[in-house]
Order: C-alpha cells, then structure tokens, then sequence
C-alpha cells in the first residue's frame, strides 16, 4: 500500500454548480493521453522524512557537460572547446568530472588520452567514462582510461523503465537484469583490477522504473561489484525524462535510500533532467531524501530541457549560508567560457546568471534597493566590517551580485516603471550627486514624461541630460556673475557683483554668505527670489569633480528648484541663486527662458 496521492485539486476548475470564480471551460487539450500508467509509478512508502529536512552541506557534484551535455549539442564540443570547458571546471574546484563516452566518437576518446598523457587533469580530480551494457564498447571505453594517474569511475547504464523495456530493448524484467549483469560482469572483467578505478551503475529512466525492480537490479549491480566501505559503489538514479512533481522523486530517492542492500558501500547520486521545468528542485529534494552526489550541467544544458543546472543548485545553496564548495567568484568568466564551448546562450533572466538577474526596473523595487544599499553600507561601517563580509539584507537581491564579481553598475536601470529611487540611485552611484527627496519628486516627473513619450529605457548619461536641463540652465546674457568675495575678518562681509540685463550692480554685505548677498542685490533691482531651502553636494564628471548647490524656491508655477556648479562651494551657490532669479525673471516675461522640450540619444544596447 502507498501513502502516494494522486494528484487531486480541491479547488480546481469544476464547470457546474461551482462559484462563479472557480468556473472554467474546459479546453480542447488532449490532456488525458498522459493519464496512463506509465508517468504514475507507486512508490511504496508508508511514511518519508525529506519534509523535515534540510539543505546544510554541499552534495558531491559531478558536471557531465562533457558528455551529457554534449550529446544534446547540435554541433559537439572540438577538442579545443572540451578542453577549455574541463580546464574551467577543474578552476572552479570541481572534483570529479564526466569527461566523455569514450566509445561514440574518436574527439571524446581522444580526450581521455589527452588526460592520460598530459597533465591538465590535477590528480585528485576524478575521471568518469560512460558505456553502456555492451561488451565492444565496454572494451573501448577501459582502453581509452589507460595509464590514467587519476582516479576513474566507469560509469555503465541501460535503461530499466517498462516503456524502454518493452520498445527499445524488448526484454521482460528478468532478461533485462541478465543484461546489466553481463554489462556488469565486463566492467569487472576488463577493471576490476586497476586499483583507482570504480564503478557506476544508473538504471536509465529510473524515475518511471518500477521501484522494487530498481531495487533489485541495483542490489544486484553492488552484489557482483562487491561495494564496500573502501570501494564504494555509485548508484545513479536519473530522472531520464522529468515527468512528476519533485516530491515523487524525493519519495523514489528516500525509498532507494532507506532499502538498498549495501547502503553503506553506496555513494547514492542522481541525475536528474528538466523537462517539467523542475529538475533544480527534485535534485534539491533528492539531497533531503539521501542523495549524497549530484549530476548535472553548468548552466542546465543538456538534452531536450537540459540537464539540471550545477549553478543554480550551488548558489542556491550559497543563499542560503551553505558553502557550495565551488567558485563562482567570476560568474561572467564562467558563463563566457560555457557559452563558448556549447554554442549557447544563457538566457537574460537565467538564475544568478542571467544579464537582467540583478536588475530592477521598476520604481518600488529600486526605491527598496537603494534604501537597503545605504542601510547596509551603515551597519557594516557601525558594525567595523567589510561590506563584503556584512551579512545581506537587501530587499530585492537574493545575494549581493558581487559574490560573483559582478558590479552594481546594472542593478538599477530606469525606464518608464522606475521612480525616484531608481533615478536618484543612478545620478548619486554614477556621477555623485546627491538629491534631495523633494527634488527627486521633481526630477521623476520630468524623467517620467520623458520615459513615456518615448517608451526607451533612460541610462545614466540621459538622466544627467535631463537633470542638467532642467535644473542648470546655460547662461542667458541677462544675468551674470562678475565677482563674489567673502571676507570673515571682523565678521562676514560678503562683496557681490552682477550684470543685470547688460549694467553692472553691486553691494557689499554684512554678516551674509553668498545666497543672502546675491538675493540681497538682485532683491534691490526689483527681482525677488525668494529660496525655501539650499541643498549642497557634488557633480563627479571624470576624474574631477565640482560643488553643486541645488536652491528650492518660489517660481511663477509655484515651488521649483534650480542648481549652480563650480569648482568653489561658494560661487555654486551664487549660480545657484541666479539660476532662481531666472525662473522669476522668465515669469515677468523679462527673460527668454522657458521650458524646451528634451532630446536624447537612445540608449545604446
Ligand atoms: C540518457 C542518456 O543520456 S544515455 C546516453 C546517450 N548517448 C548517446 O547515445 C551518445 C553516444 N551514442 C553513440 O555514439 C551510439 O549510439 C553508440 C556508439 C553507443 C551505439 O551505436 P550503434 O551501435 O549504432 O547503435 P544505436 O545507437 O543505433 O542503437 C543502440 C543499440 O544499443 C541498445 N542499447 C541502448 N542502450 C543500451 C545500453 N545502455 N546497454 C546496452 N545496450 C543498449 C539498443 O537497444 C540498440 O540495440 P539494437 O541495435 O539491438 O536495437
Ligand atoms: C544514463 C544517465 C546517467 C543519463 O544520462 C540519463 O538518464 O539521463
């Protein structure tokens, strides 16, 4: 009896006599040619303990890109491309490598010679050949590991689920088993005695394998294997096709885990695939159920769906404090190489990877983002440790992307779903100009329309485009600065003098910094500015880098904001002000100044 569910949907769509929110039509798809036997295989566990548990160490890992994923290229890794591959995953810290099916192609056994007779294989990484059950190419594949230094696993399989049986390899239950033991017995024939090498045995498809028959053949693989302690056996269990919910696998794995015969001579891996789209998770609900090793692909490649991603399993692992026992310090590095050598891309949204993963576009995300940034830079500098040793609690990123060394260059990028935070994070990172919050109101809505009327994403060089336009207004004639001077002798005395609609003004000042004076002078020549608030900080441009002062005040439309830039803090100020003055003046008609509409070069992809 099993305690396995079928899948039942209390709330599923019933077409009659359901609430109206419940109520679906059924669809023309032909859903129940997949209802059959085959994709439902009885587990017989009474009970499992995987729920209650959880990921704390990393599984052995073994990357079959080289052969797993190779097989499903259209255009198979050359030697140069498989070697550049190995050489990545030996740098990454990769242990044990499956590095070919010697015997399908001259380029994948003449890379095991390659390994055998350079040294580009560091002698504690493992070597794992793949046959199948059949004595010719059992034979080529130990030719090909000879003189090997390294350890070596020779991996064999053959199929085990009844649809494979009964089409592919047209044997009942006990012929088939009569075949993997032959398969089995040669292994041991032509290795048994070369003291580095082990064996592997995965019954293919053992996902839609009935588990007692799994069971048997995998007994009696250890049995003429004699699996001990010391010489431990791998038993692969693959999920061939993916065709259930991971927690299916995780009973299939618990219930191997629980009843193999040499359990502790057994180094029990899986080797799942992704054709739900699931393959992270039943390999990561395997582990919980006793897999001890894991096979899979960089990046998921693989056949159909691809195999499970090695990257995502580890790094999911690192987010979550474990150490995943691999370096992804150069995440991009990798990804360059993988998609070298497969001739495949890694998709934009792909996890960890991907050239978007990092990104927020939109304005609660950014909002959230840069506000966690600042918060972290805060606790880490109260805390006296590096920021990147700083435990991470940034709303929105998983883990910090420079773990994998990227930069925060991309993680805000504007376009017309960004808000404020998002802008005011780029204009700060980028060119250290610090808004103030009511500016950055401003400056959104501006961004905003600009954003929308053209539907293009907005980057850094635009923004400033557009904050400069708005807010630092070139020179117009009417106005200009002709000298400001503050002396603090005896007091402050601050001396200003302008050009005002083409003749020069003056006053000197008592006790009054630069915005007082300008507005002091400008005030006795009829042009009232009156400044609400004054906010300092700089304009990074280069290497060098100049004070900017941003004034909020009263303009003909009601509060505005204008800016002044220099390299002194004192004359920004005064540009500041009679950028102000401008506004007020465009008001009362006496100054051309008005708002011009913005065009900018699209970001470039
Ligand atoms: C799930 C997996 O990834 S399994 C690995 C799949 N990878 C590959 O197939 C890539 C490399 N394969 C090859 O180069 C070739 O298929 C070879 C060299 C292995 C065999 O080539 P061929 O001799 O031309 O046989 P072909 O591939 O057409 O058919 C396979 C035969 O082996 C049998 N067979 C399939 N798997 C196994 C196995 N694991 N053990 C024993 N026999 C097997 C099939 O039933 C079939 O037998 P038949 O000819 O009596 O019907
Ligand atoms: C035979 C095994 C290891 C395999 O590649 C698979 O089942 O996908």
């Amino acid at each position: 009896m099993s305690t396995t569910s079928r899948i039942s949907t209390p709330a599923g769509p019933v077409p009659d006599g359901s609430p109206a929110w419940n109520r679906q039509r059924r669809s023309q798809m032909p859903s129940h040619r997949y209802t059959d036997a085959h994709s439902r295989v009885e587990v017989p566990l009474q009970e499992r303990s995987w729920p209650l548990h959880r990921l704390t160490a990393a599984p052995l890992w073994v990357p079959v890109d080289l052969r797993d994923g190779n097989q499903a290229l259209a255009e198979p890794m050359d030697p140069a491309r498989k070697r550049r591959f190995f050489e990545l995953m030996v740098q990454m810290g990769y242990k044990e490598i499956e590095v070919g099916y010697p015997s399908a192609s001259q380029t994948d056994h003449d890379f095991v010679r390659l390994l055998a007779e350079s040294d580009i294989a560091p002698e504690d990484v493992t070597i794992v050949v793949f046959t199948p059950a059949r004595r010719d190419l059992v034979e080529r594949t130990v030719e090909s590991v000879r003189g090997i230094r390294n350890p070596v696993v020779i991996h064999m399989y053959t199929a085990t689920a009844p649809t494979w049986r009964d089409v592919v390899l047209r044997r009942d239950r006990d012929s088939l088993r009569e075949l993997i033991l032959a398969g089995g017995r040669d292994v041991l024939e032509l290795a048994g005695h070369l003291e580095h090498v082990r064996f592997e045995f995965s019954p293919e498809v053992f996902n839609l394998t009935e588990p007692d028959y799994a069971l048997e053949v995998c007994d009696a693989m250890t049995g003429l294997w004699d699996a001990t302690p010391d010489r431990p056996v791998i038993l692969n269990l693959p999920a061939t096709v993916e065709i259930a919910t991971p927690n299916v696998y995780a009973d299939q794995i618990e219930y191997m885990h629980r009843n193999l015969a040499r359990r502790d001579a057994v180094i029990l891996s899986v080797h799942p695939h992704n054709d739900r789209g699931t393959g992270v998770a039943c390999a990561e609900l395997a582990v919980l159920a006793g897999a001890q090793r894991v096979e899979g692909c960089l990046f998921g490649n693989g056949e159909r769906t691809g195999n499970v991603d090695l990257v995502t399993l580890a790094l999911n692992l690192h987010a979550q404090g474990v150490d995943p026992m691999i370096d992804f310090s150069d995440i991009d590095e990798i990804r360059r190489t993988v998609e070298h050598s497969n001739r495949i891309e890694v998709h934009p949204r792909h996890p960890y990877a991907g050239d978007l993963v990092h990104t927020a576009f939109s304005g609660t995300h950014q909002d959230a983002i840069k506000k966690g940034f600042a918060e972290h830079r805060q606790r880490a500098a109260a805390e006296g440790l590096a920021e990147d040793q700083t435990p991470w609690r940034v709303p929105y990123l998983p883990i910090d992307p420079a773990d994998l060394g990227r930069s925060y260059d991309a993680v805000i990028r504007v376009n017309s779903q960004s808000g404020k935070g998002g802008i005011a994070y780029l204009l700060e990172s980028d060119y250290g100009i610090e808004l103030p919050r009511r500016l950055q109101v401003d400056l959104a809505g501006r961004v905003q329309q600009h954003a929308d009327s053209t539907g293009l994403e907005v980057d850094a060089p635009q923004l400033l485009e557009i904050f400069e336009h708005s807010y630092l207004p070139s020179a117009d004639g009417l106005l200009e600065l002709l000298d400001l001077s503050t002396e603090t002798r005896d007091g402050t005395r601050t001396r200003v003098a302008l050009r005002i609609a083409g003749v020069e003004r003056s006053g000197s000042y008592e006790g009054v910094g630069p915005v007082e004076a300008v507005t002091s002078l400008l005030g006795e020549h009829g042009i009232d500015v009156e400044i609400l608030s004054l906010h300092q900080t700089s304009l990074r441009a280069g290497a060098s880098s100049e004070a900017l002062t941003l004034v909020e005040h009263v303009g003909p439309a009601g509060t505005t904001w204008s800016g002044g830039r220099h390299r002194s803090v004192l004359t920004a100020s005064a540009h500041a002000v009679l950028g102000a003055a401008r506004v007020v003046m465009a008001g009362q008609g006496t100054s051309p100044q008005a708002e011009q509409p913005i065009a900018l070069q699209p970001v470039r992809g």
